[in-house]
């Protein structure tokens, strides 16, 4: 209800306001209007009363008037005349004026006939006061009545107009009295309704009020329910506010205390990351300052032990007595102080708030810092990634016990960790720099220092003429053997223990260095006689040669030495050790264990070597190799039995170079391999072309390296070769060296096996050369011999040339050895052979080696001319041509 109301309330006072007002609104019009008349009633009265009172003036001015004029014309009196005259005057002015009040057409109509009348009657009476003559008298009398007629008239007039304006004023007056009348109810009405109006307006605004009192009361007491549930929250939250400001407060002081121990971090950080070496003063300083300290230090350990060595500490004045600093730290172990160094070794910080409260198994440690001045100490271990202790930072208050806070803890760890880095790192490049110039293993320097060094030695030569050096290159001459056999580690133990006795074989200012693998440089400063130098290598060949005790085994081992001087010619560090290297390759090619003095000779044969192989390596990519076959002919029938073949260079704008040329070095630079896989597929071509041709067959002997022995797959290769050419095994005779056969015997022995067992034939070259023994010989699966052209050369003249031939041909039969007499270049030659025994004839005698076309027409003419001669014998009745030779 009250909600209907409070929302209906406006359009309540406004019907009641309306119940009231619509009936007063008619009689406070009709107020209006009579108000209107009433004044206008007011005004009628008060000319009503003024025209009243001219009508009464103007009707006595009339009858004066007419009175004297009566007078004056009845006893000719001047006097009334000019009385009546002013009257008439007078009376016109008053009629003028009520006509002003009132006007009335009729009344003036007669105010300008009774002038006229006046006038007239005054000239009337001028005229007969002049002359009185009977129509004068007459006319005045005329006059005078008609004067008197207006004036009835004029009094009719007047009293109709008179009348009427009083009949006028008096319906006005009625009128008024009526409304007047109306005007009074309506008042009383109007009360009557103002009065109700206002006792139900009363009423209703006494309903409203006491409604609303009610409510506004409990709107009071909800609101002050709600003021006081609101007052308690506001005061819970003012609570929590004020708790939340001081969180905030606390944190912002966490977040600004944070950030400045970040700031410092960032700070200590950037100190550590410059690329000169930090400050540890100021950044010791930088930490004190956020750890609030008087004192802080950084104490590293020596390598791999805990023995302090070094001490940055801040402030850096002397520390004096009586404050607490690091004098008493240096040079201590820590392992003297178990409790110190237990949480140091673990990575444990170690915060002590009071050095007086340490317990009893840090005894020592209390002293120690109680010594140093030291109360309270925040001590963090400098630790790597890699779990090695550097040392530990300390921060130090000297004057009082103090609590050090976690934050600050965990801010110091990273600190440590950074630092921890920057040593490791600092560590690392020092390894580095260490490594750039010294070999890991043995720790000699290395090229780059060796050269530096040299260039130091050169330039002081040109500079300084009664200065020298000198340069040794040093290379083991069995290295190889001793890793294959024994291993690497024992290898490199020997090189370790090589480098010391090279190290005791030379001066200290002199330099011993590793080049690479078993090649050492030495440089020795400040001599300048070959003699001398000569005196140190053989000093070093002295060491070299005293047994090597390695796995219990002893070892033996040699070295080809090079040897050269300094002079001022030398342009580079790289073009002494490039000669010593040339004079160490010659006393290698000597026989090795020796050493070799360079000369200018055996550069000039370096760098030739040195295009050769250049040239070499072009010419197997452009295909520039050629084969030759020399014949090989049986001793006993004269025909062609095969053929060896021999590789040709055709070398652009120069020619045709023979293998002796270019093969050694070949051989040198490995390039031999290739090289001989070449020679190998050719020779296996040209067979299989030759039996595609209807030839018959004819067995190839192949020329193999001592290099293609030991590092290739040769049965490998081979077995590929003869399958791609489609070819049978037994064609192809595998030629090696006696000297690559007994390079490495074991190897040899097994790659030949394996050969043998593939139906390829072996034969030995340049046979008698060597140092090998027919017996020994037995061990390898041989097929043939090739005796050394030497003794060819000498068979005729020399005896005994001709007993080493006729002894290995006898030795080798009863071994089942064919013999291949090699360098036959004589008819004398060839009979001795043939009487010696031997099996097949190869030399200059029968043929040069050719291309393989005339190879093969060498072949057929031989086939036609034994054909022929053995056609002609049998006519002539005795034995073949071939027989003989
Ligand atoms: N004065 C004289 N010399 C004669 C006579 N008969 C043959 N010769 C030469 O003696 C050499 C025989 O070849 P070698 O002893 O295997 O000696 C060969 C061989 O060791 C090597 N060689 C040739 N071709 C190859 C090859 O393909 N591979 C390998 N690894 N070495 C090859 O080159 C060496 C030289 O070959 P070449 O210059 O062709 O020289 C050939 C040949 O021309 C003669 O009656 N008098």
């Amino acid at each position: 209800m009250n909600q209907l109301l409070k929302k209906h309330a406006l359009k309540l006072i406004l019907l009641v306001l309306l119940l009231i007002f619509a009936p007063v609104a008619e009689p406070l019009v009709t107020r209006l209007w009579t108000s209107g008349r009433t004044e206008h009633l007011q005004a009628q009265v008060t000319r009503q009363a003024q025209w009243q009172e001219r009508v009464i003036q103007i009707e006595e001015l009339a009858a004066r008037l007419q009175r004297r004029f009566s007078q004056a014309i009845r006893e000719r009196d001047q006097a009334a005349l000019d009385e009546a005259v002013d009257l008439a005057r007078v009376l016109d002015a008053e009629c003028h004026a009520l006509l002003q009040i009132e006007p009335s057409d009729a009344l003036r109509e007669l105010r300008i006939q009774a002038h006229q009348v006046a006038e007239t009657q005054q000239e009337l009476f001028l005229r007969l006061r002049d002359s009185e003559t009977d129509a004068t008298a007459a006319e005045i009398r005329d006059n005078h009545a008609r004067l008197n007629q207006v004036l009835e008239a004029w009094d009719q007039a007047f009293h109709d107009y008179r009348r009427e304006r009083i009949e006028a004023f008096h319906d006005e007056l009625a009128d008024i009295g009526a409304y007047s009348m109306r005007l009074e109810s309506f008042v009383v009405a109007f009360m009557l309704r103002c009065i109700v109006g206002l006792l139900l307006l009363g009423y209703l605004l006494m309903l409203f009020s006491r409604r609303r009192e009610g409510r506004l009361q409990r709107d009071n007491r909800r609101l002050e329910d709600d003021l006081e549930s609101r007052n308690v929250a506001l005061h819970q939250a003012n609570e929590a506010l004020k708790n939340e400001i001081e969180e905030r407060n606390a944190a912002e002081w966490e977040v600004r205390k944070r950030l400045h121990m970040e700031e410092t971090l960032g700070k200590a950080s950037g100190m550590l990351t410059l690329p000169t070496a930090p400050k540890f003063e100021s950044f010791l300083e930088l930490l004190a300052e956020v750890m609030a300290v008087d004192r802080a230090f950084i104490v590293l350990f020596k390598h791999e032990s805990m023995v302090i060595e070094k001490v940055f500490e801040w402030p850096t004045r002397p520390t004096a007595a009586g404050e607490s600093g690091t004098a008493g730290l240096e040079g201590e172990d820590l392992m003297t102080y178990p409790w110190w160094y237990e949480r140091v070794r673990t990575n444990e910080p170690l915060a002590i708030e009071d050095v007086a409260a340490l317990p009893f198994s840090a005894e020592k440690e209390r002293a120690l810092f109680e010594a140093n001045h030291i109360h309270a100490m925040l001590s963090l271990p400098v630790h790597t990634v890699d779990d090695e202790t550097l040392g530990f930072m300390c921060f130090v208050d000297p004057e009082k016990p103090r609590s050090w806070q976690s934050a600050s803890i965990r801010m110091l760890f990273l600190v440590s960790e950074l630092l921890a880095n920057y040593f490791a790192r600092q560590k690392a490049e020092e390894q580095l720099r260490h490594d750039a110039f010294y070999d890991r293993l043995t720790d000699l320097p290395n090229r780059l220092l060796f050269k530096n060094r040299l260039e130091h030695a050169i330039q002081k030569c040109k500079r300084h003429h009664e200065y020298n050096f000198s340069v040794l290159f040093l290379d083991l001459d069995r290295f190889k053997s001793v890793n294959d056999t024994l291993g690497h580690l024992v290898g490199d133990q020997l090189l370790i223990e090589l480098s010391d006795r090279l190290k005791d074989s030379v001066r200290p200012g002199d330099t011993v260095a590793r080049l690479s693998g078993d090649e050492f440089v030495i440089l020795l400063e400040s001599i300048i006689e070959v003699e001398e130098v000569i005196r140190v290598v053989q000093r070093i060949e002295n060491h070299i040669q005293k047994p090597f005790m390695l796995k219990g085994k002893e070892i033996h081992i040699s070295a080809s030495i090079g040897i050269t001087q300094g002079n001022t010619e030398y342009k580079s560090a790289e073009a002494v050790i490039r000669d010593a290297d040339i004079a160490m390759y010659r006393a290698k090619t000597l026989g090795k264990a020796r050493y070799s003095v360079f000369d200018k000779h055996m550069h000039d044969k370096a760098v030739s070597a040195m295009e050769i192989e250049h040239n070499l390596r072009r010419a197997l990519e452009q295909d520039e190799f050629e084969l030759h076959f020399q014949p090989i002919l049986s001793a006993r029938t004269g025909e062609v039995s095969g053929a060896e073949a021999l590789i040709r260079w055709n070398k652009p704008g120069y020619g045709t170079v023979s293998p002796s040329d270019f093969i050694p070095i070949a051989e040198e630079t490995g390039l031999i391999l290739p090289i001989g896989e070449w020679a190998l597929r050719a020779a296996c071509r040209h067979v299989r072309g030759w039996l595609d041709a209807g030839r018959e067959p004819l067995t190839v002997s192949v020329n193999c390296s001592a290099r293609q022995l030991q590092r290739q797959d040769l049965p490998g290769i081979a077995a590929a070769l003869l399958e791609e050419a489609e070819l049978d095994a037994s064609l192809i005779k595998v030629e090696l060296t006696e000297s690559a056969v007994m390079g490495d015997v074991d190897h040899a022995i097994s790659v030949l096996n394996r050969l043998h067992a593939m139906n390829i034939k072996i034969s030995v070259d340049d046979f008698g050369t060597g140092y090998s023994s027919l017996a020994y010989l037995k061990r390898f699966p041989i097929n043939t011999l090739k005796i050394d052209r030497s003794f060819i050369n000498g068979i005729l003249e020399n005896d005994d040339d001709r007993a080493i031939i006729s002894s290995i041909i006898a030795m080798a039969h009863s071994l089942n050895l064919s013999i291949v007499a090699e360098g036959v270049e004589n008819e004398e030659q060839l009979a001795l052979l043939r009487d010696l025994g031997c099996d097949e004839i190869q030399g200059y005698f029968y043929s040069k080696p050719l291309p393989a076309d005339r190879f093969m027409a060498f072949v057929d003419a031989r086939a036609r001319s034994l054909r022929e001669a053995g056609d002609e014998a049998l006519e002539a009745g005795g034995e073949p041509a071939g027989s003989s030779n």
